[in-house]
């Protein structure tokens, strides 16, 4: 076998990383992502909506109502809009927050749209307030005004625009502005996805690279993979080069056990970003509670980062609590890295 360069290059400073790490592992992404809502694994309760939704807007020949996707990197937002204009049968139209400049960019878009096809907005929390003026009477009224010439001579004309459907993503829903939130008809939170979703991930994923593996081996690497399918078909990807250099190329547990001890990632699928943030709020800040900025100027992150990506999953799982007065380490983070809690009375863990 021939072993690509990127295959061995350091796994650190993020294995998990949950952002894409190349526009490599972007093209095998697209190869890996579910065409259609049946095979989308997990999110039952956005499936279960958005299958009616999209059934009843199908039926009635209309545009479906603008989606709203939001949560953590990874877990499937571009993918799913992609899903959400094949179910509907229209095209999808893609772009982002950051590319849309100028309101011309956006209105170039709009007026090239066809009747009911899908728009989708990656990153939305990220358009300029000029770009997001045009979209409101798009949304609403599929109508948009464009002004010509400049000056006193300059006036402003309603173009109409096809009915369509505005399908945004963001990591930060908090971002958006309230006028831009309400015109959301549908609003699709994405979850964490537990370990045996992320096993039927990682064996879907195995079938189509025709990697072998045995079930027990898709098991250890997702219940690794920090509730998240990138990692998870990331971490497929480096346990398979192991397998075929270390062992028969078979990814059982054993081998995806050493594989991922030796990249680092913990059993809990934590990783050293992970451990940085649990340490620093536990050694330097007495476990809390401490304010984010703090934690991020202690751990060299930005405070949206560790609010968008690290956070999040620690949440989850129980090791980090965010009150009002700032973040506290739990039990289980203490128990993690192996540091006895404290003890003292009417302490978090007193008595
Ligand atoms: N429900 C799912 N079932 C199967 N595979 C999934 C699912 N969700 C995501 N994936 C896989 O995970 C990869 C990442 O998903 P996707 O790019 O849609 O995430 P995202 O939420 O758009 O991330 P970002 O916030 O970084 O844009 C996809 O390539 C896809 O193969
Ligand atoms: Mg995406």
């Amino acid at each position: 076998m021939t072993i690509q360069t990127d295959d061995f290059a350091p796994p650190l400073p993020r294995m998990v990383s949950a952002a894409p790490a190349s526009p490599n592992e972007e093209a095998i992404e697209r190869a890996l992502r579910p065409k259609l809502l049946q095979e989308y694994v997990g999110q039952a309760k956005v499936r279960e909506q958005l299958e009616i939704f999209i059934g009843a807007a199908r039926k009635r020949g209309e545009a479906l109502d603008h989606v709203l996707l939001f949560g953590p990197p990874g877990l499937g937002k571009t993918t799913l809009s992609h899903i959400i204009a094949a179910e509907l049968g229209v095209n999808l139209r893609q772009t982002s927050g950051p590319v849309l400049e100028k309101p011309k960019d956006l209105a170039a878009l709009l007026t090239n749209l066809e009747r009911n096809d899908v728009l989708f907005i990656d990153e939305i929390h990220r358009l300029s307030p000029v770009v997001e003026e045009i979209l409101y009477p798009a949304l609403e009224d599929y109508q948009i005004d464009i002004m010509i010439g400049e000056g006193p001579a300059a006036r402003s004309i309603k173009l109409d625009l096809q009915p369509f459907t505005l399908v945004g993503a963001t990591t930060r829903a908090g971002m958006l502005t309230n006028p831009l939130r309400d015109r959301f008809g549908i609003v699709s939170r994405l979850e964490f996805y537990t370990a045996e979703e992320l096993a039927r991930i990682v064996t879907r994923s195995a079938g189509l690279l025709n990697v072998p593996m045995d079930a027990a081996g898709g098991f250890e690497i997702a219940r690794r993979s920090r509730g998240t399918p990138r990692i998870a078909n990331r971490l497929l990807r480096r346990v398979r080069d192991y397998a075929e250099v270390k062992g028969d190329g078979r990814i059982t547990e054993d081998i995806a056990h050493r594989a991922l001890a030796m990249l680092d990632v913990d059993p809990q699928g934590f990783d050293l970003m992970d451990r940085k943030l649990l340490e620093a709020v536990i050694h330097r800040f007495d476990g809390g509670p401490v304010g984010l900025d703090n934690i991020a100027a202690s751990i060299g992150e930005e405070s949206g980062t560790i609010e968008d990506v690290i956070e999040p999953y620690l949440i989850q799982q129980g090791y980090l609590q965010r009150t009002p007065r700032g973040r506290i380490a739990t039990l289980a983070a203490y128990r993690h890295l192996g540091v006895a809690p404290p003890t003292r009375d009417g302490d978090l863990f007193g008595a």
